[in-house]
C-alpha cells in the first residue's frame, strides 16, 4: 500500500477543489433556505450609501441579472438607471475566458447568451465597470468567495486589476452567507467590499 506523509502541490490543489464542491454543495442548501423578501431593496439602500463616491455619471457599475436564488440586483438597477448611473451586465466570452461586460440599463431588453444566462443584446457596446457588483454563494471577511464555480469573476478582476484605473469589487449576497474561511487556491481574487442585507462590510488587505 502506497502512503506519503507529505503533500504534493496536486494533492493539495485537489484537496482545495474538494472543500470547494463541499463547500459550495452545503452554501447552495443555505441558500434556497433564506427568505428573499426585501433583501434587493436593502443591499440597494446599501449600495447607494457605501459607494456614493462611485456613483458618478462618468463611471460604469456592472451587475448581473439574477438567476435561481440569487440575490436580487434588480432594485440596484432600477435605482442606478433612476440617478442617471450606466450599468452593464456580463457577457461569457467563452470557457476559462474573462467575461465581457455590455451596457445595459434597467428597461432594456435582455437576450438568453450561450450559457444559461440573460445578457443584453449582441450589438451593445462593450465597457470596462468601474464598480463590479459580483454575485456570491459563500463569502468570508477576507474577502473570499465561492461563486457559481467556473472561475469567470476570478479571470475577470484579475485582468481588469492587471490593466487601467483601480476597480472596487463588492460581492452581492446573504448574511447568512457567510463562513469562517471559504476555501481558497492561489487563483481566488479577494474582494473589496461585501455588501449584504444587513449590512456593507469593507474588507481590510493589511
Ligand atoms: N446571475 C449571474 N450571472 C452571471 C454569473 C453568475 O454567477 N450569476 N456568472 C458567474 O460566473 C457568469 C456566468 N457564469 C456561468 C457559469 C456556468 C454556467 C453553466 O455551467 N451553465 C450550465 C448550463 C448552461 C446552458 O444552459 O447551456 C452548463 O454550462 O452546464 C453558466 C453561467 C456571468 N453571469
Ligand atoms: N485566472 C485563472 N486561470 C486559470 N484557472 C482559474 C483562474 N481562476 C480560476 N481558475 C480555476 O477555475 C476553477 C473554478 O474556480 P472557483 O471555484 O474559484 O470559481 P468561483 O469563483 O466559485 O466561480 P465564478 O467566479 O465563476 O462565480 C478552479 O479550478 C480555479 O482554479
Amino acid at each position: 500500500m502506497a502512503s506519503s506523509q507529505t503533500l504534493s502541490p496536486q494533492s493539495d490543489a485537489d484537496a482545495v477543489a474538494e472543500a470547494k464542491r463541499a463547500a459550495r454543495a452545503a452554501a447552495r442548501a443555505v441558500r434556497s433556505g433564506i427568505d428573499p423578501n426585501g433583501a434587493g431593496e436593502a443591499v440597494a439602500k446599501l449600495v447607494l450609501e457605501s459607494f456614493a463616491d462611485r456613483l458618478a455619471p462618468e463611471l460604469i457599475v456592472s451587475a448581473y441579472w439574477p438567476r435561481g436564488d440569487e440575490l436580487d440586483t434588480r432594485p440596484i438597477l432600477r435605482a442606478l438607471a433612476a440617478r442617471g448611473i450606466r450599468t452593464c451586465l456580463p457577457v461569457v466570452a467563452g470557457r476559462g475566458w474573462p467575461l465581457l461586460f455590455k451596457l445595459w440599463r434597467d428597461g432594456h431588453p435582455l437576450v438568453p447568451g450561450g450559457f444559461g444566462v440573460m445578457e443584453p443584446m449582441a450589438e451593445a457596446p462593450v465597457v470596462r465597470p468601474d464598480l463590479l457588483l459580483v454575485p456570491l454563494l459563500a463569502w468570508d471577511r477576507q474577502g473570499y468567495r465561492l461563486g457559481y464555480g467556473a472561475g469567470y469573476y476570478d479571470r475577470t478582476l484579475e485582468a481588469l486589476r492587471l490593466e487601467g484605473p483601480p476597480v472596487v469589487a463588492a460581492g452581492i449576497g446573504y448574511a447568512a452567507q457567510e463562513l469562517p474561511a471559504v476555501p481558497r487556491d492561489g487563483y481566488d481574487q479577494r474582494l473589496d467590499w461585501i455588501v449584504t442585507e444587513q449590512a456593507a462590510v469593507r474588507i481590510s488587505k493589511d
